[in-house]
C-alpha cells in the first residue's frame, strides 16, 4: 500500500500522514461529540486533530472495513445505489491477479506454478486454503499483491478525483492493517457478534467450523477494529436495519461535500490558478 500511499500524497496534496493517535471518547470535545450525536451512528474514539486537519485538504476519502464476512460488500452495495463513488480492494485484488496481470506474475513467482488450475488462472481456493491456515504464506501472498493492488487503488483515486467526485469510499479488508488507514477519514467499520459472523462465513462459502474460524483469525480481531473506526455500522440485525444506518451515513459523508467538489477538485483548482494569473 506504501505505493498507493506515496501517489495519493503528491497527487492530493496530502502528506505523508504519521501515524494517528486515536483519543479516548470520554476526552473528545463537546462540538464534536455534538456532531457525532447529531448524526446518531454509533461512534467510537475521535481520530487526533492531524488526521482532521489533513483530511480538509483533500478529496474527502472515506474508509470501509470490516471482519471478514461482516458485511463490507452488502455496505457498498448500498452505498453505490446510493449515488457514492466506492473503490473495492477485493475486486481490485482480484484483476491484478487475472491472468497475465503484474500481481498474477509475482504470485506465480511467489508460490509456483502448482498454485495454478488447468485453465492457468490461480486457483484462488487452494490459494485461499493454504494462506488463511499460516501467517507466513499469507505474508507471501500479501507481498506479492500488495504494491499491484496499492497501484491499482492509486490510479483509481486519481480517477475519482479528476472527475470531481467529492466523496469517494474505499472498502478495503486490511484497512487497519495495512496501514492505509491514515489517509481516510473517517473510518467506517461494520461489525457484527461473533456467533452472526461465523455463521455467515459458513453459510456463504460453505466451510466447516475450523476453517471458517481460521479465516476469521486470519485479520485484525474485530474488537481491536472497533477501537480504531470512527464510525461502527452494527449488522447483527437484518438487511432493513443496515440499510438505515447506511442511508444516516450516505447523509453524513455528503455534508460539506460541496467544499471538497468547488475547492479542492480539478475545476477548482484549475479556476484559482486562473484567477491568479488574472491578478498578477
Ligand atoms: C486469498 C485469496 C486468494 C482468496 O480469494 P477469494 O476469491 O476466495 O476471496 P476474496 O478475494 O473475495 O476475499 C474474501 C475475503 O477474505 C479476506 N482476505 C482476503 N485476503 C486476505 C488477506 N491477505 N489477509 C486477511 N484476510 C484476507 C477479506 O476479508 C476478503 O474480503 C484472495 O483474497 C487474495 O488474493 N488475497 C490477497 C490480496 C489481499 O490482501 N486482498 C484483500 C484486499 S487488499
Ligand atoms: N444484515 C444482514 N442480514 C442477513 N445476511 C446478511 C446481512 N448482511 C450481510 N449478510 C450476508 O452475509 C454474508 C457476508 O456479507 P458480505 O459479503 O457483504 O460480507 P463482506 O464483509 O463483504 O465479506 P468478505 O470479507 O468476505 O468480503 C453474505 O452472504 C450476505 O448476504
Amino acid at each position: 500500500m506504501f505505493f498507493a500511499e506515496v501517489l495519493l500524497s503528491c497527487l492530493i496534496e496530502a502528506p505523508l500522514l504519521p501515524p494517528i493517535v486515536f483519543r479516548n471518547h470520554s476526552t473528545s470535545t463537546p462540538r464534536r461529540k455534538a456532531v457525532r450525536e447529531s448524526a446518531a451512528l454509533p461512534a467510537h474514539p475521535a481520530p487526533a486533530p492531524l488526521a482532521q486537519r489533513a483530511s480538509k485538504t483533500r478529496m474527502k476519502l472515506v474508509g470501509l472495513t470490516g471482519g471478514i464476512a461482516c458485511g463490507k460488500s452488502t455496505v457498498t452495495k448500498l452505498l453505490r445505489s446510493a449515488g457514492i463513488a466506492v473503490i473495492d480492494a477485493d475486486e481490485i485484488a482480484h484483476s491484478v491477479t487475472a491472468r497475465g496481470a503484474w500481481g498474477y506474475r509475482r504470485v506465480v513467482a511467489a508460490f509456483g506454478p502448482s498454485i495454478l488450475s488447468s485453465d492457468g488462472q490461480l486457483d484462488r481456493e487452494a490459494l485461499a486454503s493454504l494462506v488463511f491456515r499460516d501467517a507466513a504464506l499469507r505474508r507471501r501472498l500479501n507481498s506479492a499483491t500488495h504494491p499491484a493492488v496499492g497501484l491499482e487503488l492509486a490510479r483509481q483515486i486519481l480517477v475519482a478525483w479528476l472527475c470531481c467526485r467529492p466523496v469517494v469510499v474505499v472498502d478495503m479488508p486490511l484497512l487497519f492493517e495495512s496501514g492505509f488507514a491514515r489517509l481516510t477519514h473517517p473510518t467506517v467499520l461494520v461489525a457484527c457478534s461473533p456467533a452472526v459472523q461465523l455463521q455467515r462465513i459458513m453459510r456463504r462459502d460453505g466451510l466447516a467450523p475450523p476453517a471458517a474460524e481460521a479465516r476469521i483469525a486470519a485479520q485484525m480481531p474485530l474488537e481491536a477494529k472497533r477501537k480504531l473506526a470512527s464510525i461502527c455500522l452494527d449488522n447483527d440485525g437484518d438487511h432493513e436495519a443496515l440499510a438505515a444506518q447506511v442511508q444516516q451515513l450516505v447523509q453524513r459523508l455528503w455534508r460539506r461535500a460541496w467544499l471538497h467538489r468547488v475547492v479542492l477538485s480539478p475545476l477548482g483548482l484549475v479556476a484559482a490558478a486562473a484567477a491568479i494569473a488574472l491578478l498578477w
